[in-house]
């Protein structure tokens, strides 16, 4: 408002705040140039790393170095707050550089582009993610939009793309049941993993008022997630599409004032729709943690941290799954994550996925799966991978 109201009371050159603006913009461009210049320093000390077999994370490292931030940071009355937020993100982008310079090192190759498979088509969350994970990554990427789960899984396994990103679990709706499923078939290795915070939206045409909607168009997630939102419209119909880019596609081409699609807010503006209602999930923080699937697996570098994902089969005879978690307490390994699902055709019978902190070429990873192979019917490393979860 206050920007149409300059723009009409002066002509451009006369506009006061344009000096100010001018300072601004000059000195962002300085912050830009220091923000590149600390980046070169973190590309020099991953190399210093690799030397000296150190590893990227230094956690007491950054909490000095934040500490002493903060200290200074309050001589020019600037919020703890923000210099602790504000260097979350640029420590985050340093330790991920880092990591990735130090991976291809280990792993022995630079992949400049990458062809990537995503639940498309452009503009859905798998689209986000897929483009977050390449710009840190790759130095371009071709972009795959499919229309179903099955159909990357398959666009990988077929040599089509290199790669294929997966939502696995939710904040909101806990795990994608589908992929898990999907994993269990196939011989593709997790190589990465990426988690996205998710701010749902409702999407209409221009023009539109939330109290005109009667129909609503979203992949079965969304709707999954924000069944608390939805109580308050019970008249809305609901309609199930490939992906939440697919409803906006949908919604954009209806043109009516009575329908609206849930999705995100780039994705919105990509087909013209406008936000009518945001940030409604159950879960405040609504975060999707999406898995990176190719045909080869990699080797993760010790001075990173790793993450390996196994899938088990335990007997049915009681105690099986605590005899099995016994082992890791024993080799002293943590587990991030627990699920179960049934094995298809053989009714009442499950197979576990489980999320493990370290590395598969640690020697008490190797002695745990060992014993685990020993004690279960059946044990697959689904892969091993850095660990995304910097914070
Ligand atoms: C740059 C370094 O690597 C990592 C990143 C840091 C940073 O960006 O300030 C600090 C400590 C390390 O976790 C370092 O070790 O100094």
């Amino acid at each position: 408002m206050c920007h149409y109201f300059i723009q009409a009371k002066y002509p451009m050159t006369d506009n006061p705040l344009l000096p100010l603006r001018d300072k601004i913009t000059a000195l962002d461009k300085h912050l830009l140039e220091l923000l590149a210049q600390r980046r070169a320093l973190s590309t020099d000390v991953v190399n210093t790393k690799i030397e000296a077999n150190i590893p990227v994370r230094d956690i007491e490292r950054e909490r000095i170095l934040v500490k002493t931030l903060i200290e200074q940071g309050k001589k020019y009355h600037l919020d703890e707050m923000f210099i602790q937020r504000l260097y979350q993100i640029i420590i985050e982008d340093s330790v991920l550089l880092q990591q990735r310079i130090l991976q291809e090192k280990h792993n022995q190759h630079t992949i400049k582009t990458a062809k990537i498979a995503f639940l498309g088509p452009k503009g859905s969350y798998s689209h986000s993610a897929m483009r977050r994970y390449a710009g840190r990554h790759f130095d371009h990427v071709e972009e795959s939009g499919c229309s179903s789960f099955k159909d990357i899984f398959e666009h990988v396994e077929k040599g089509l793309v290199d790669y294929g990103i997966l939502p696995i679990e939710n904040t909101s709706s806990g795990s994608i049941n589908e992929v898990y499923d999907l994993l269990q078939k196939t011989d593709l290795h997790i190589i990465g993993e990426l988690s996205l915070p998710i701010d749902h939206c409702i999407l209409a045409n221009k023009h539109t008022t939330l109290d005109q909607i009667d129909t609503v168009y979203s992949h079965p997630q969304p709707f999954q997630q924000c069944t608390n939102f939805l109580e308050n419209y019970p008249h809305w119909k609901i309609v199930y599409c490939d992906s939440t880019s697919s409803a906006m596609e949908m919604v954009s081409k209806l043109d009516k004032p009575n329908v609206a699609a849930i999705g995100n807010k780039d994705g919105g503006e990509l087909y013209g729709l406008q936000v009518l209602e945001h940030n409604f999930a159950n879960q405040k923080e609504n975060i999707t943690r999406f898995i990176i699937l190719a045909r080869k697996a990699i080797d993760v570098s010790d001075q990173v941290a790793a993450k390996t994902t196994i899938l088990m089969k335990t007997g049915q005879q009681a105690g099986a799954l605590v005899d099995a978690l016994l082992v890791l307490r024993n080799h002293n390994i943590v587990m991030t994550k627990l699920e179960s699902r049934p094995i298809h055709g053989n009714p009442w019978e499950e197979m576990f996925y489980i999320d493990l902190q370290g590395n598969l070429a640690t020697l008490k990873m190797q002695q745990a799966l060992k014993e685990l192979s020993s004690i279960t019917l059946f044990v697959k490393v689904l892969g091993c991978y850095p660990s995304d979860s910097i914070f």
